[in-house]
């Protein structure tokens, strides 16, 4: 019988690292390896433990990973696979991007690469509604987008969950108003736009879920198409997709961003209005699942070819509109 594929979670005691360990914890594919808790800064002792397994998930700020990925390279030939979910090499071509979605050949490159970088939260929803209307010439590379969005506070990671929690942080703000957000590299990279977006992100006092939403003036298209012939083009698009959905845009309007949680789930809708010649592009998803640790359990399954549920084990979704 082939050895059971061993590995070891790089911060696994994170927000995003305790949601990966959740879901593959009681997956009989995968062993997971752990540092004692007192040593898992230590260099020395990550290398040791990177050298015995098979796959590393790193789950660090952005300098931490870069450190390890150094750490691993040093290996050699006995470095183990990498899953990054970190921002430090999301834009690096040596490095392959994570999300399986992105193009019909893109689980086959996931599965072949030693290196793979899991997509930002926001850039996941909003690439995967943008790339397909830019490949198709309906959106011309040089649009001028716009992405709103609103995220929980896990999404700020633990000392954001902190202020949340402890209730010093406001309600509902606004940020990334500086126009330079840490995802709008890749954001612009993998949706194929030669011009800048803009990104306003929003995070609210709730814990998970995230909505990404583009507004659209359809006269200002390349190719004039309605909202139902963008819906038919994405829901073409990713029509058999385990994960990602087209599904109508009912509910008078409105949207809440908490209904997927737990789960590996996206969902895309399109509202607009013919006549207006308007429409407003919507995903929702959780940002700790297909935003984080749901995509890297899915990554990882690629990259090990094994079978994992890249769900919470008890997802909990809550009742949507
Ligand atoms: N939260 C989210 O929705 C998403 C997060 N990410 C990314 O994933 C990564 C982790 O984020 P998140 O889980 O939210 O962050 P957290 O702050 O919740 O967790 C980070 C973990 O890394 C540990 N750590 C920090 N420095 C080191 C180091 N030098 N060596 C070993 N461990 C270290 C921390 O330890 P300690 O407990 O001591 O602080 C902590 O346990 C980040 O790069 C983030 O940007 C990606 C997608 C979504
Ligand atoms: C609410 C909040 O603060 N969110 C984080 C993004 C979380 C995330 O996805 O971080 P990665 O880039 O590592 O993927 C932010 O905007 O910086």
């Amino acid at each position: 019988m082939a050895k059971t594929p061993t590995v070891f979670i790089d911060g696994e005691a994170g927000t995003t690292g305790l949601q990966i360990r959740e879901r593959l914890a009681a997956n009989p594919h995968v062993a997971l390896r752990s540092i004692a808790a007192d040593r898992r800064k230590d260099p020395g002792a990550r290398r040791e433990l990177m050298e015995e397994v098979d796959l590393v998930i790193l789950c660090l700020p952005d300098d931490a990973a870069k450190e390890s990925a150094e750490l691993a390279a040093s290996l050699g030939a006995r470095a183990p696979k990498l899953l990054d979910a970190s921002t430090a090499h999301r834009v690096d071509p040596d490095w392959v991007y994570g999300l399986a979605e992105l193009t019909p050949d893109q689980p086959a490159a996931i599965a072949a690469a030693q290196r793979v970088s899991n997509p930002g939260c926001y850039p996941t929803g909003a690439i995967l509604m943008l790339r397909p209307l830019v490949e198709a010439g309906i959106m011309a590379a040089d649009h001028p987008v716009t992405v709103n969005a609103v995220s929980g506070y896990t999404g700020g990671g633990k000392s954001m969950v902190a202020a949340y929690e402890a209730r010093t942080a406001p309600d509902f703000e606004m940020y990334g108003l500086g126009l330079h957000h840490k995802h709008l590299p890749e954001l612009q990279a993998y949706s194929l736009l030669t011009r800048r977006p803009i990104f306003v992100p929003a995070v609210a006092d709730y814990a998970q879920g995230m909505l990404d939403a583009i507004p659209l003036h359809l006269d200002t298209l390349q190719r004039k198409v309605s909202p139902a012939e963008i819906e038919t083009l994405l829901r073409e698009r990713y029509a058999g997709s385990e994960y990602v959905r087209v599904v109508p845009a009912e509910g008078n309007g409105k949207i809440e961003p908490q209904a997927l949680n737990g789960t590996n789930a996206l969902e895309i809708r399109v509202y607009g209005d013919a006549a207006l010649g308007q429409a407003v592009l919507v995903a929702r998803f959780d940002n700790l699942g297909k935003g984080a640790s749901g995509a890297a359990v899915q990554n990882l399954g690629l990259m090990l070819g094994i079978p994992v549920n890249a769900d919470l084990p008890i997802a909990a979704p809550r009742a949507a509109e």
